[in-house]
């Protein structure tokens, strides 16, 4: 589309959302605003650095073979500032731990320290990239069912030793880029069969997040996620939904919405209301569960509008924290960042164009009929055309023309590999 045709369709847009009342103008401006932390481990299907050939544990699995996927630090990097150059707006990275610049040693998960994220700060620093951060509890010999709530001291010990470090990291990152750095905990302690100790691992479990917890820090911010089960550990999750929603309340913390960490038919956008009433922040892991948490590529589906939407009504944009976190090894991986990436900004962008004034006024005066029409005429309102224009600002491909970017950076960089 060329840039006159995208000028022509914003305007007819403009005007369109003019009459409900909406500055499309200042919505993109709020979408400049509007950054979303992506996750470092699509480029390279969860593997990192540190376990070369290892296989991937903890509950979590990455099908497919698709060729050009990155092996080491420089191609990781690479891919996403190229994928990062196909997307619209300034974005955040976020890393796993095993992302280390471990400078091919192996440097084990209780020896991690600040110099091996030194290069990712530089990185960070040299691309105006603002950083984010993961413990790892998978992938790991001492990985087993249980990390932070296992009986055994020692295993415990290890983890929370590594948590600890991670903290200190995420500090040192934070401090260095001047905000706060993000740090996400989540372990797959579960069981595949019944167990007859839920109670204790996740007395455990708590004890270990207390001690992990323990220090202050200001230039990080720490938020625990839940899930509902990982594979092979089916029966029973110690870090459940009710486990860490009571942590986070109690504690004062933020919690991490996984879009995938749920029952297939729970609305994860109904949370954002019922939790922020009672902890600070939220941080989202916006994935797409097929079935199962099964991380496909994040695409503008009812959940994700339903999620961004309800993050809007409740004028909670700055209390929120929007991670991406599928890994799809089937595709093209730089694609995959980009469809993700754009499906969760568009997501945003049509929550943001909602005339949710008018939307509360029929639904205060009881006019069922008009709230029910007004929300089913947003759907096809040229929010589209405000989209284009974003791209066009922001000096990125326009609608589908990404596509052909990422075949070219295929052709030249990722089937070579
Ligand atoms: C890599 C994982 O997806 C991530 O650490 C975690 O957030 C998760 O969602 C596990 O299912
Ligand atoms: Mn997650």
């Amino acid at each position: 589309m060329n840039e006159g045709t995208v000028k022509q369709a914003y305007e007819i847009a403009k005007e369109r959302y003019a009459k409900l009342g909406i500055d499309t103008d200042k919505v993109l401006q709020q979408m400049q605003d509007f950054h979303l932390s992506m996750h470092c481990w699509q480029a390279d299907d969860v593997a990192g650095f540190e376990n070369q050939g290892g296989s991937l544990t903890g509950g979590i699995q990455v099908n497919g073979n698709y060729p050009g996927k990155a092996r080491n630090i420089d191609e990781l990097r690479a891919d996403i500032l190229y994928a990062m150059s196909l997307i619209p707006g300034k974005h955040r990275l976020n890393l796993h731990e095993i992302y280390g610049d471990f400078g091919g040693k192996f440097v084990d998960r209780d020896q991690c320290s600040v110099e091996h994220f030194q290069s990712w700060i530089d990185w960070g620093k040299a691309n105006d990239i603002k950083l984010d951060f993961n413990s790892t509890s998978f992938s790991h010999p001492k990985s087993g069912d249980l990390s932070l709530s296992n009986p055994d001291k020692g295993i415990r010990d290890f983890w929370i030793e590594h948590s600890k470090r991670c903290r200190a990291i995420s500090q040192a990152i934070g401090e260095a880029q001047q905000d706060p750095c993000i740090m996400n905990t989540w372990v797959h302690d579960g069981s595949k069969d019944i167990t007859v100790n839920r109670y204790l691992y996740r007395e455990l479990l708590k004890d270990s997040l207390d001690q992990i917890f323990e220090h202050k820090y200001d230039w990080m911010k720490d938020c625990v996620e839940s899930k509902v089960f990982g594979i092979g550990l089916e029966s029973y999750t110690v870090g459940s939904n009710d486990f860490y929603t009571s942590y986070a309340a109690k504690n004062n913390m933020m919690i991490t919405l996984d879009t995938g960490h749920f029952h297939p038919t729970e609305s994860v956008a109904d949370k954002v209301s019922a939790m922020l009433l009672f902890v600070p922040e939220l941080m989202l892991h916006v994935s797409r569960p097929i079935r199962w948490d099964s991380d496909h590529v994040t695409i503008m589906d009812d959940p994700t509008m339903d999620l961004f939407s309800e993050i809007v009504r409740a004028g909670a944009l700055n209390r929120v924290h929007y991670g991406l976190d599928y890994f799809d090894g089937t595709l093209n991986r730089i694609g995959a960042y980009v469809i993700g990436s754009r499906a969760a900004q568009k997501c945003m962008l049509r929550a943001l164009l909602e005339p949710t004034e008018t939307l509360r006024k029929y639904e205060l005066e009881d006019k069922r009929f008009q709230r029910l029409a007004l929300l089913e005429e947003c759907k096809n309102l040229p929010w589209n055309a405000v989209y284009d224009m974003f791209c066009l600002k922001n000096n990125v491909p326009v609608g589908e023309n990404y596509i052909v970017e990422v075949e070219q950076y295929e052709r030249d960089v990722t089937s070579k590999r």
